[in-house]
């Protein structure tokens, strides 16, 4: 863990992180969490449209487009964006340990200014569990898997229970995506009761 704050660092009790059986195999396609997600739904014209792979071990890869909605300066991805979409890839993580995880903490280096349109092939692994705390490192690189690596974060995830969304988020949106099958589904490869 190369994380440089306090609070990314895993602590001695840290354990290595292991990978659900059924988690989803290398190379398949994991899909949004939520369709309505700016980082990876579909259903978000300017979202990040984010398409994440599982990766072996508690790994995963997703490459992003920049597009023009995504600009900060002229022609060039807004750092905000870039921090989202090692956000989104981090939190794909979810899938591969089978456990629902919100952001804690997500320290970003910004390396190298990206274009419009780029594509930027992510990366991320899960390096240590500590209770509910997952660390894990996201690297994201210019064209492809041997690009220049243009955006960095290592990250401390916080595992929540589906309650966490229930309780929190505004009631019409939560009330859509109870009726909605397919997120119930969704939410399911997570908890057997939600
Ligand atoms: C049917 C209904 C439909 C539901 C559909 C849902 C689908 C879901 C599927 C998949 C979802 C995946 C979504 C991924 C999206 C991309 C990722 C994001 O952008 S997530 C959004 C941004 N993040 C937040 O909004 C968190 C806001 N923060 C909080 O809610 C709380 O602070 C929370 C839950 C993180 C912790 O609160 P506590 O009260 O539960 O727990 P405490 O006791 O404070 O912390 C537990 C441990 O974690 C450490 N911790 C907490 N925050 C930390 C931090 N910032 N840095 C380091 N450590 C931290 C603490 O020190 C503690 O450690 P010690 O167990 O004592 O050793």
């Amino acid at each position: 863990m190369s994380g440089t704050s306090t609070g990314l660092m895993p602590p001695a009790d840290a354990v290595t992180p292991v990978r659900h059986p059924e988690a989803p195999a290398p190379g398949e396609l994991l899909g949004a969490h939520y369709g309505q997600c700016f980082g990876c739904g579909g259903g978000q014209p300017h979202g990040l449209q984010l398409e994440a792979r599982a990766g072996d071990g508690v790994s995963v890869t997703a490459e992003f487009t920049v597009r023009p909605a995504h600009q900060g300066a002229p022609g060039l991805a807004h750092g905000g964006v870039l921090a989202t979409a090692l956000d989104e890839t981090l939190g794909s993580l979810n899938w591969l340990l089978r456990v629902v995880s919100v952001t804690g903490r997500l320290e970003t280096d910004f390396l190298l200014p990206v274009p419009v349109d780029t594509v930027l092939y992510l990366e991320a692994e899960v390096t240590a569990v500590a209770g509910r705390k997952i660390y894990s490192t996201a690297t994201g690189r210019i064209g492809g898997p041997d690009g220049p690596v243009a955006v960095r974060a290592d990250a401390v995830f916080i595992e929540v229970k589906v309650d966490h969304f229930i309780e929190n988020g505004r009631p019409a949106e939560i009330r859509a995506a109870m009726n909605d099958p397919d997120q119930i589904r969704r939410v399911r490869a997570f908890e057997v009761n939600p």
